[in-house]
């Protein structure tokens, strides 16, 4: 390891056309450390992560990749892991993993026992959870200092997303930055370090109890959930139906109360501590 700093971006917007994608955000990653960027769709995390990468340039702002720019040079010593996987998917399992391992001028790594059947499988004839493994397998196959994860997990069975999470932590114990972005919030307990992105900027960081920081939400019970539900959407009040339960963030359970005794609503309202996705809605309402 040359450097302590596997990510850093300071100041830096990007916008297409009129529009602001990322905007004057200032982050880092440091070496042997697992951080969460989480947001809502559309939050600007994906760009972030090509701007960190070198895959598009900064309108402003400056980015660094294991403290240089994220040049050729930078870029063969980080792993990355797209949304799409970034795997031929006409090519075998063993075929991918041969090809990256020569474009790096790497040793090919071995097949680890649970993909060790689908070694000579087409990638686009695997489960997307043997996918993403095989994706990991060639992301990591040149020992990169860097790892960036863009959804690693998305759409994978619990079990192989518990798989990929002690691969990401094995890679920050030996030493390599992670920069991993999440849409499953329970996941944030994975991660050293979160930073929240929402509309193009960072708009919170730190440990979850951090980012929730005194951020109150009220549970409502209510037999009528769907009209509860309607009422509340209807004034405008933030509203989230998880299930059958009802919760409301950063709202006064006396203005709860009103609208819903209003409209002849019968409910039991008890304030409850938030969850940070209700703090990530209270963050993005605000913006
Ligand atoms: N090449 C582009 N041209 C125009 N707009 C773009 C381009 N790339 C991204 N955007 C816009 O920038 C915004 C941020 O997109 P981005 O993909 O970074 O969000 P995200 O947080 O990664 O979302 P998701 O979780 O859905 O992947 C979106 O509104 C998107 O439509």
């Amino acid at each position: 390891m040359t450097t302590d700093q596997a990510l850093r971006a300071q100041s830096v917007t990007r916008r297409f056309g009129d529009f602001t994608a990322v905007d004057a955000v200032s982050m880092e990653v440091s070496s042997g450390e697992v951080v969460g960027l989480l947001g809502a769709n559309g939050a600007g995390k994906t760009t972030l992560i090509r701007l960190l990468l070198g895959l598009l340039a900064p309108n402003e702002g400056r980015v660094e990749l294991l403290g240089g720019p994220p040049d050729r040079a930078h870029r063969a010593r980080m792993g990355y892991v797209p949304q799409n996987l970034g795997l031929y998917r006409d090519l075998t399992v063993a075929e991918n993993l041969a090809f990256s391992a020569d474009a790096y001028n790497a040793a090919v790594p071995e097949i680890p026992p649970s993909l060790r059947d689908a070694r000579n499988t087409l990638v686009g004839d695997l489960a997307l959870g043997a996918q993403r493994q095989a994706a990991f397998l060639v992301a990591l196959a040149h020992q990169p200092e860097v790892l960036v994860l863009d959804e690693p997990t998305s759409g994978v069975d619990a079990l192989s997303r518990a798989e990929l999470w002690d691969t990401i932590r094995a890679q920050a114990d030996d030493g390599v930055g992670v920069l991993v972005t999440t849409h499953y919030m329970e996941e944030a307990q994975h991660c050293d370090r979160l930073l929240l992105m929402a509309g193009g900027a960072l708009v919170a960081s730190g440990s979850e109890d951090d980012i929730v920081g005194d951020t109150r939400a009220v549970a409502v019970h209510t037999a009528d959930w769907a009209r509860t539900f309607a009422v509340l959407n209807a004034a405008d009040i933030p509203v989230i139906l998880d299930g059958r339960a009802i919760r409301v963030p950063d709202t006064d359970p006396a203005t709860i109360s009103s609208a819903l005794d209003d409209a002849g609503v019968e409910a039991e309202i008890r304030p409850v501590p938030a969850t940070i996705e209700e703090r990530m809605l209270v963050l993005a309402r605000s913006r």
